[in-house]
């Protein structure tokens, strides 16, 4: 069985939570109409990185940005994943979450690693939990953005059996190739789709590269966005995952006695 994967990448309106929400609004409705059963916006596109401001922006899970994706998730009996500044208390978090077809948040991961060339660490708590979830029966992964340069990381996903791993990404556009790199290095050594979505423009600090990107668990790119909005329509068949876990059977053949 196949899954139609809408992959949204947009430009993000810096600190500006309400103007991002009617694009994304819009953005949602094109991509369900194109078929899209599984929609992924980009890493925290409410906000952006003006972190300084997220006392004012970050919301918490209840707040209209998840109200928004409830809705919109039920409606239209979709998935949708992204994330999304999120606060709680005094404490502010880069957190992905998933909205299922019933509009309920099935899936809450606080990023693990901060990046500190963009400031995380100095405004952002950590997250400790893994990301793992359930897309109907195949069980998948979902990170954010620096976590990617992490295979541990990934692999520790990947060991309780996930066999896609979806990523949100303000990727900068200097450092696109690593980017490419990073997400088919992953899908080969973990035999997993990688499904990877980036934010186009600019902010204040940077520019942001694009290059959404759908890899198949042979390492084979199977749809890529360039570097303008565009929704990147691709459709996978997960149960390509067990074929190539059985020819080259990496997990069986792992010596943890010699490594973690
Ligand atoms: O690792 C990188 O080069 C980019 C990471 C990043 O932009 C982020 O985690 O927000």
């Amino acid at each position: 069985m196949t899954t139609n994967l809408a992959i949204i990448q947009m430009d993000i309106a810096y600190g500006d939570p309400a103007v991002n929400r009617r694009q994304a609004r819009t953005h949602i409705k094109e991509a369900v109409a194109k078929g899209g059963e599984v929609i992924l916006l980009p890493e925290m596109w409410t906000t952006g990185y003006d972190l300084s401001r997220f006392d004012e922006i970050a919301e918490t899970l209840d707040g209209p940005t998840h109200q928004l994706l409830a809705e919109l998730a039920e409606n239209h009996q979709v998935t949708i994943a992204s994330s999304i500044a999120e606060r709680e208390g005094e404490d502010f978090y880069n957190t992905f979450v998933v909205y299922d077809k019933n509009g309920e948040c099935c899936m809450k991961y606080r990023k693990a690693h901060l990046f500190r060339l963009m400031d995380e660490e100095k405004y952002l708590k950590s997250g400790d939990q893994q990301g793992n979830f359930q897309l109907g029966e195949t069980p998948v992964a979902g990170v954010i953005c620096y976590d990617i340069r992490f295979p541990e990381w990934i692999r520790t996903h990947m060991l309780e059996g996930a066999r896609g791993l979806f990523v949100v990404a303000e990727w900068p556009k200097s450092r696109v190739a690593h980017w490419r790199n990073l997400l088919i290095s992953r899908a080969i050594e973990n035999q997993c789709f990688v499904i990877a979505c980036n934010r186009v423009g600019a902010d204040p600090n940077n520019e942001f590269g694009g290059h959404s990107i759908v890899v198949d668990p042979w390492g084979t790119v199977v749809g890529e966005a360039g570097e303008n909005e565009e929704i990147l329509m691709v459709e996978v068949d997960f149960s390509r995952v067990e074929a190539i876990r059985e020819q080259i059977p990496i997990f069986q053949d792992r010596r943890p006695d010699l490594y973690k």
